[in-house]
């Protein structure tokens, strides 16, 4: 009786070192130009080679810069290094590349799926720990130090330590105006951002298989917040056809074999998990964070917190330092609060239905005056999508800047930066002190939300937005 997650590890052990580690074998490696640079030269050191380079991959996706022209330039010095060395180190190994200027190029975790590289069962590593969003398709994703990116390059398998197995199950019907995003919140300041820390998570429910893939994309990314070292949902049928459409070199023989294959995908009946947590989609609201980790977070009609005496003292420390930061007066309503910014994009919710979802707000609306809004697609494959769909001009039209693809706003790594005391509405994954900018305040929240606080110039409950006439 094996948990979904066993069945991955002990499929993919390619020797146990001892009662707590094993050599993993990797299916699929991502890189990224951050974290590979070192990697690549420490292998170059050793006089190694890459013997499995058809099953690493690349993607500049950090430091490029989205400024809404054709030719896309890096003008930070050490940026365009990390870039260049990434193309020189890919052609060196005959390593796939999307480059700075490929019009596929995006976020490395939204460009890998979109390509049917992610397939159910597969092992997947990166030196990014949002690595974790390939659990919406059944595969073990998780991120890696760079000395362990170098250890796959050379090898493609990892040391790896075991996890312990958590079963979050969520049942009931997310309420109309909430999202995965709200979800995943409202977990995270349920169990804190340490409280899967240790363990691979398993999403299951009825909540969970009707989420839509994107969803789930956002739900498993973000369980990395909760500290979790991986985060699986078993491949159903819905998961199967989202690769199939995307894995058009999957011939008649071998589909028969994967879908033999992908249907063992799941946890046996009676597997035992560590830890349970159930939580009801039913209770689901628009949630806003108010602080500088992600399980500070509220219900958009709550009050900001002060500091809790009867919590121990490095919470009330941190309580005290992320209400100084947030600039947040205790007691005050966090609907109302006004905001001078709106970042919709990164690898948690910038995918077509994200850019749908904030679309159907914005639709008939402005930009408030006084805010900056910028919408920044996934990928150029989404964004493409997204021009094809008029959701551009819409956005555009309602005042928003409609940019080319990449991390940028989410942690700032380009000239996208937010100056100090700018308050931002944004629907990333981590609202750390200075992540957007030094003393840029991040309020995380779902697309539909963020377009709801652009379109007024503050923080505010989507569903509370009077209808558009005409
Ligand atoms: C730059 C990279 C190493 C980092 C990560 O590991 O997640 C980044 O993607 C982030 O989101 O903070
Ligand atoms: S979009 Fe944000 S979270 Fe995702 S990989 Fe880029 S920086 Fe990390």
């Amino acid at each position: 009786m094996k948990t979904l997650y066993r069945k991955l590890v002990d499929s993919h052990a390619v020797a146990v070192l001892d009662a707590q580690n094993v050599l993993l074998f990797c299916d699929l490696h991502l890189m990224n130009e951050y974290t590979s640079p070192q990697a690549f030269a420490g292998l170059h050191e050793q006089g190694r080679g890459v013997p499995l380079p058809g099953q690493n991959v690349a993607v500049v996706s950090h430091i490029i810069p989205t400024h809404p022209v054709m030719k896309r330039v890096i003008n930070d010095p050490a940026s365009a290094l990390q870039a260049s060395n990434l193309k020189r180190n890919c052609e060196r190994h005959r390593i796939p590349l999307f480059d700075t200027n490929d019009v596929l190029q995006g976020i490395e975790h939204v460009v890998a799926p979109e390509h049917g590289m992610v397939r159910p069962g597969m092992v997947i590593l990166c030196g990014d720990s949002h690595t974790t969003t390939y659990g919406a398709l059944g595969a073990l994703g998780f991120g890696i130090g760079t000395s362990e990116v170098e250890h796959v390059l050379a090898t493609q398998t990892l040391v790896y330590r075991l996890a312990q197995d958590m079963h979050i199950r969520i049942d009931g019907q997310l309420p109309p105006g909430t999202t995965a995003k709200d979800l995943i919140l409202m977990v995270i300041g349920r169990i804190s951002a340490q409280g899967a820390r240790g363990f691979v998570v398993e999403f299951s429910g009825s909540a969970i298989d009707a989420l839509s893939i994107e969803a789930r994309f956002t739900l498993c990314n973000m369980a990395v917040e909760a500290g979790a070292r991986g985060a699986l949902i078993a491949p159903d049928a819905r998961a199967i056809d989202h690769v199939l459409q995307r894995a058009p070199d999957i011939d008649t023989a071998e589909r028969d074999m994967a879908l033999a294959h992908w249907a063992t995908l799941r946890s046996d009946a009676g597997a035992r998990f560590d830890v349970t947590h159930r939580f009801n989609a039913g209770e689901v609201v628009p949630h806003v964070t108010w602080g500088t980790s992600p399980d500070q977070v509220l219900p958009i009609d709550g009050l900001v917190p002060g500091v809790d005496p009867a919590s121990d003292a490095a919470t009330q420390r941190s309580t005290a330092q992320a209400l100084r930061y947030t600039r947040l007066a205790v007691g005050a309503a966090l609907a109302g609060t006004p905001v001078q910014h709106v970042f919709i994009g990164s690898c948690t919710n910038g995918r077509i239905e994200d850019l749908r979802a904030a679309a159907d707000v914005v639709r008939g609306r402005r930009v408030a005056a006084g805010v900056r809004a910028m919408v920044v697609p996934g990928s150029g494959a989404v964004k493409s999508q997204a021009e094809a769909e008029g959701l551009a001009a819409l956005f555009t039209g309602a005042g928003f800047e409609w940019r080319q693809p990449g991390c940028s706003m989410c942690l700032a790594m380009n000239d996208d930066v937010l100056a100090d005391g700018v308050r931002c509405a944004s629907t990333t994954n981590r609202n750390f002190e200075g992540r957007q900018g030094r003393g840029a305040i991040t309020h995380l929240m779902s697309p539909a939300m963020a377009a709801a606080a652009a379109v007024t110039g503050r923080l505010i409950d989507v569903r509370s937005l009077e209808p558009v006439h005409g």
